[in-house]
């Protein structure tokens, strides 16, 4: 089985008067049911890279594919329904609408892929908000849930397609040190028992540890990859 992320040489190099690189000959593959680390200094590249991973930007040079599909010929709408139902994303800043509540939040990428009908997209994004903790904010808008809370939400928006793969960039970044292994446990059990993959970039070495390998940036180039 073709693993589920693939690169090859990735590269992202900015054509400015003076090109900045931002990621360089990046070379991974990462299969079913992996916790990746990507860690490195401030403006390693780390972002850079999620961001290629998940078709959210596109390389220079390299190639990239997705569930064994390349993705370099893909047009617009192609990387669009890949990203959809093959990856959900968590940020470190939860990037949740405010004027929706936690259930509507959630049920936004389900109704963009348009693959349930809307009692089953409402159902699902319930039961999804009540499996991460969440029962008595279904109904209740960002403004007015924590931010670990918000985050479980995010969390459970990045499930709303069940996709295979979940990229986190800082995931427990902005949180207190209680709601960040919260969600860390979360996204481990995630992994564990529900067989996703996931690549989390994270400043925090010891959390790093806990996953199943770490890829180390410098310079938009890896420089070394950890075994957890
Ligand atoms: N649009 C852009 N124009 C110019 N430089 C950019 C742009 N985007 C990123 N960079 C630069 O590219 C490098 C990589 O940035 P990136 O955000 O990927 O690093 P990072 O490792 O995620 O950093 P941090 O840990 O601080 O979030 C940095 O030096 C950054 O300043």
């Amino acid at each position: 089985m073709s693993p589920l992320i693939e690169t090859e040489r990735l590269t992202r190099i900015l054509p400015e008067t003076v090109p900045v690189t931002l990621v360089k000959d990046v070379t991974l593959s990462i299969g079913e049911k992996e916790f990746v680390a990507v860690t490195g200094p401030s403006g390693s590249g780390k972002s850079s890279l999620l961001y290629l991973l998940g078709l959210l930007d596109s390389p220079t040079s390299g190639t990239l594919k997705i569930g064994g599909r390349d993705t370099g010929p893909m047009d617009e709408k192609e990387r669009s329904r890949t990203r959809l139902s093959m990856m959900g994303f968590v940020f470190q800043f939860h990037f949740l609408l405010p004027e929706f509540t936690a259930r509507e939040n959630v049920e936004i990428p389900m109704r963009k892929l348009r693959r349930l009908e809307r009692s089953q997209i409402r159902e699902r994004a319930s039961e999804l908000l009540i499996s991460l903790g969440l029962a008595e904010h279904l109904d209740k808008r960002p403004d007015q849930l924590s931010g670990g809370q918000r985050q479980r939400v995010a969390v459970a928006r990045s499930l709303a397609n069940d996709p295979p793969i979940i990229l986190a960039d800082e995931p427990t970044g902005s949180l207190d040190s209680k709601s960040s292994e919260q969600v860390f446990e979360i996204l481990q059990h995630l992994v564990r028992e529900r067989g996703k993959s996931i690549v989390a970039v994270t400043h925090d070495l010891e959390m790093a540890a806990r996953m199943d390998r770490r890829i180390h940036l410098v310079d938009g180039k890896i420089a070394e990859v950890v075994p957890g």
